[in-house]
């Protein structure tokens, strides 16, 4: 076990100095294979949920999926559908006619003894996916990464490799789930570029509701291919997550860029091969020369899958906007969201999001935002501050949603996007300070889920205000602050402190003593009550 560890921790210290060599030009291109969540498979009625295996093998099966003989595939369209959202949204062109194929090959978790897949009439080509600096992080302005084709095609069993009992079991729940198979050009020079596909290929899936898109689960999986300098293309596979990716992909071309300085391209990089990744270096599968005859040919089972041109631009027109749409309208006028802000609002980073989905947090966020602004123009309390409403929905909400594991449609059904304009008001206006806010929110939060709340108008802020005293006090007495500020001063117990803030030596840690007037107070008595009085007890003219 140690010795694993100490040869992966050399390998990635070494490989995260990586710097790309303009001498030795990377060339790459990706096939990324995507799990469909249709409720059945892609040619049976089998439920489709190939994460059902860990409870029991072989139970989403039906015939066709074990490969009797005399079963027959039949197309589920739903995976049609689901393909078509993804193939618009990628801007492809969509072959009104296509069919599918056989492709060949004997493998125990593939009990027909072919995949049913697209291999000359694929259902779409010619897509693009652009890339963009200040969204995508990469180093050019833009980049246009273009899109091949798009194939639908069934996926396999799973093996599972018993070494001790020198057994190999199947579990075909995943066989014959719908995957769609998206393939790029090459056109990949740089490593951020490849991050930034995957990362926006997998929320584009996730948005559309069309798979979870982890890669962890193998929902996602991601091929790469890769040569430098027009050597001939090495593909990996078996790529479990980002970081083996990325991985996989510095330890692949630090080892060409190696045979090709050697001289070694000739002999070693003139024929494709398939390598593999085992944690810390890229391992060869198979070359060229091995590689299998698929002996394609169209499936004779299946008929074409036959489109007109009204369900295509029906499905465009239904279709949402795209994630890049989105945080474009977030980041620009009237709501003007820093990228990091609108991105929280748009891209999920892992789809086990089970508190809400981005859409619903999205649409809290516009009405909140429209409502606060609103009533700011309405009351004509002071011009409207943009940042009140997603600071406090993305800042302090989601966090008490997630601590108190509250979803948001039910924490909205109280907390009504008017409900949460009202409280914004009151911190707006001051009537109560940011530190109140917080606890009242999470107070409010913690009542609805022991649903002592269970509507809007339950919920009386007023009340729960003068209920737990977090009025800002507005008209401090003038001697009960002095005293308090004394008291401060008292248990500070730092004379040459206090003659430093006095005399202007330490201006600085006057901030000091009016941040504990603020924690007493619990925020209640405003920092600059506090301010004036320090300055007066204390003599100070600065
Ligand atoms: N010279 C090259 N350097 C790097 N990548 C390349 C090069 N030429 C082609 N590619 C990439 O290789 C991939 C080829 O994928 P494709 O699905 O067409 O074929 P395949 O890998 O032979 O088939 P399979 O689906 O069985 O793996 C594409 O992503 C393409 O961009
Ligand atoms: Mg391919
Ligand atoms: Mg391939």
């Amino acid at each position: 076990m140690l010795r694993v560890k100490r040869r992966y921790g050399a390998a990635t210290s070494y490989l995260s100095k990586f710097t790309l060599l303009p001498q030795y030009k990377l060339k790459c291109g990706l096939e990324i294979h995507t799990q469909l969540n249709t409720a059945n498979k892609l040619f049976s009625l089998s439920t489709n949920d190939p994460f059902h295996s860990s409870k029991s093998p072989n139970s989403l099966t039906s015939h066709f999926d074990i490969a009797l003989p005399g079963t027959q595939p039949k197309l589920n369209y739903e995976a049609v559908l689901l393909g078509l959202k993804l193939s618009v949204a990628l801007n492809c062109k969509i072959n009104l006619n296509s069919h599918f194929d056989r492709k060949h090959y004997f493998y125990g978790d593939q009990p027909l003894g072919y995949q049913i897949t697209q291999h000359f009439s694929p259902f779409a080509s010619d897509g693009q996916m652009p890339l963009w600096q200040d969204i995508d992080d990469i180093d050019t302005k833009s980049k246009n990464i273009n899109i091949i084709q798009l194939q639908i095609e069934q996926d396999t069993g799973k093996s599972l490799y018993k070494d001790v009992d020198k057994i190999t079991l199947i579990d075909l729940n995943r066989s014959n789930v719908p995957l769609i198979e998206m393939v790029t050009e090459p056109d990949f020079s740089d490593l951020k570029e490849i991050r930034a596909f995957i990362k926006k290929y997998q929320n584009l899936v996730r948005h559309l509701d069309i798979s979870t898109g982890d890669l962890e689960t193998g929902a996602m999986r991601v091929d790469v291919n890769m040569s430098i300098n027009e050597f001939a293309r090495v593909e990996l596979k078996n790529l479990p997550n980002t970081s083996a990716i990325m991985n996989a992909i510095k330890y692949e071309y630090q080892r060409q860029v190696k045979i090709i300085k050697d001289g070694g391209g000739m002999e070693h990089l003139s024929s494709a091969e398939t390598r593999g990744w085992n944690g810390s270096s890229t391992v060869k599968l198979r070359s060229k020369e091995t590689t299998i005859d698929y002996r394609y040919m169209p499936d004779p089972e299946l008929p074409s899958i036959s489109l007109s041109p009204d369900a295509i631009e029906s499905i465009a027109k239904r279709l949402p906007p795209i994630p890049d749409e989105i945080l474009n309208k977030l980041t620009h006028e009237p709501y003007n969201l820093s990228l990091k802000d609108a991105k929280i609002l748009t891209i999920s980073s892992n789809s086990q999001v089970e508190l809400y989905t981005h859409e619903e947090l999205r649409n809290y966020y516009f009405d909140t935002f429209h409502s606060y602004n609103n009533a700011v123009l309405k009351e004509k309390i002071g011009k409207v501050k943009p940042k009140l409403p997603i600071n406090w929905i993305v800042h302090e909400l989601l966090g008490d949603l997630n601590k108190l594991k509250i979803p948001l449609l039910e924490a909205k059904k109280v907390l009504t996007p008017q409900k949460l304009k009202d409280f914004l008001i009151l911190i707006h206006k001051g009537d109560i300070s940011s530190a109140s806010g917080k606890l009242l929110l999470f107070h409010i939060l913690e009542m609805i889920k022991k649903e002592n709340f269970s509507s809007e108008g339950q919920l009386n802020l007023e009340k729960l205000i003068s209920q737990y005293d977090l009025a800002t006090i507005k008209a401090i007495d003038s001697n009960d602050l002095q005293k308090l500020c004394q008291d401060i001063i008292t248990q500070v117990n730092d004379d040459r402190l206090i003659s430093d803030i006095a005399s202007g030596k330490r201006r600085n840690s006057l901030k000091f003593l009016i941040g504990q007037g603020m924690r007493y107070s619990q925020g209640r008595i405003k920092a600059q009550e506090f301010d004036k009085m320090f300055k007066k007890i204390l003599n100070i003219t600065y």
